[in-house]
């Protein structure tokens, strides 16, 4: 890995080593026109940092504290599905390389790795087990059991997905080349599963069990069976963190979910201040979408992130490496963050405000 000084030359390389399969297209596409895709990266870069001089930044502290947990640092790993499809150390390499690094790993219930081997195999890791809302209400009790019995330490309930979103350019590519993404077992499921060692009926099952009239009140119900903090991901509106707020929530990510559900919504970079104004410190406030640098990741705490999550971005790493990539991109940001925080004079993550920042165009920002 040596040559990989940051993300980008990580996915360039993530590229190269997967020689453009198909398994690529569906790590790196997003919804539709990828419009959002897009935006997530291109707001970060009309943000612009104001740098405080002659601060003592002899020691900077990037340690950070989050449902009473102690972080090493405000970043951790986004959810995403089918890890082993990336390299075959899969959810448990990433979920070391999250420990080595104290990172918080969100492990997605549609990995490759059931939530009991992951247990097993990173138990240095914070780990969050994240879920959908399923059709069969079964089924959230059973995870949300594994969860407590396994020790993971939060549930994440992604709410943006009343269906999977269209990745156009994927089915596009799949229509030209005669060839489909491979269909892999998700083992979580298995319980469920009238004949387990089928991996069509794995697959079949989750698409039948998605959820499309789920409610809020269904994220009180869940909320009601366990004691664990549990937060709501994939929120945008101010309205939305309230309610998942009154449902009992104790945080929110806000996310667009790296542009793969809707296209054409806004980044969650914009309207972090919105959120952050009106649910104040009754919630924890999180954010990812469009992180791949220590850079986005000084300009989201900026904006009033507590913590920050990237997806692809580790993936890269994943991909290129196994374990020791996810870890090295994960150094490669913390190293950025480090720097920014020295440079702008911000020595505490405390120090890292609203007024280190400004929009290139101060007009029309939420
Ligand atoms: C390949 C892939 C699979 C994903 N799977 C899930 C998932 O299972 N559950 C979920 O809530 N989000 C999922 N996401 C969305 C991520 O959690 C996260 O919101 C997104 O990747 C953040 O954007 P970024 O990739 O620009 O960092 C997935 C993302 C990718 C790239
Ligand atoms: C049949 C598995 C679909 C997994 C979808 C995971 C996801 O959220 C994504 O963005 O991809």
């Amino acid at each position: 890995m040596n040559g990989l000084f940051t993300v980008a030359d990580f996915k360039k390389k993530a590229e190269e080593v997967s020689k453009d399969s198909l398994l690529f297209t569906y790590f790196k596409h997003g919804a539709e026109k990828e419009i959002t895709l897009k935006h997530n990266e291109n707001i970060f870069r009309e943000l612009y940092i104001l740098p405080k001089c002659l601060v003592d930044v002899s020691n900077v502290n990037m340690n950070t504290k989050i449902f009473g947990c102690e972080a090493k640092w405000p970043v951790g790993i986004s959810p995403s599905a089918n890890h082993k499809q990336a390299h075959n150390d899969g959810e448990i390499g990433t979920a070391k390389a999250a420990g080595n690094v104290g990172s918080i790993f969100i492990l997605s219930s549609f990995s490759m790795t059931s939530f009991e081997d992951v247990a097993v195999h990173a138990p240095n890791t914070i780990k969050w087990l994240q879920m959908y809302i399923y059709k069969d209400r079964n089924i959230n009790r059973n995870f949300i059991n594994r969860a407590e019995a396994n020790d993971f330490k939060a549930i994440v309930i992604t709410v943006d997905s009343p269906q999977f979103g269209y990745q156009t350019l994927r089915f596009q590519k799949e229509y030209e080349t005669g060839k489909s993404l491979e269909t892999v077992d998700y083992p979580n499921f298995s319980p469920f599963l009238e004949n387990p060692d089928d991996m069509h009926a794995s697959e079949d099952y989750i698409f039948s069990q998605t959820s499309s009239n789920a409610s809020w009140k269904d994220v009180e119900d869940i909320v009601k069976m366990t004691t664990l903090p549990v937060i709501a991901k994939g929120i945008l509106r101010p309205e939305d963190a309230l309610r998942a707020k009154a449902a009992g929530c104790k945080g929110v990510i806000v996310s667009n979910h790296g542009g793969r559900q809707l296209d054409c919504t806004l980044s969650p970079l914009e309207v972090l201040p919105s959120i952050v104004e009106s649910v104040g410190n009754d919630l924890v406030i999180m954010m990812d979408s469009g992180v791949y640098s220590g850079y986005d990741v000084f300009k989201a705490l900026a904006l009033g992130a507590q913590y920050v999550f990237m997806g692809r971005a580790v993936l890269w790493g994943l991909i290129v490496g196994g374990t020791e990539g996810a870890e090295k991109v994960l150094t490669t940001v913390k190293n950025e963050l480090e720097r920014t925080m020295c440079l702008s004079g911000c020595p505490d993550i405390s120090n890292i405000t609203r007024n280190c920042v400004r929009w290139r165009y101060a007009t029309s920002r939420l």
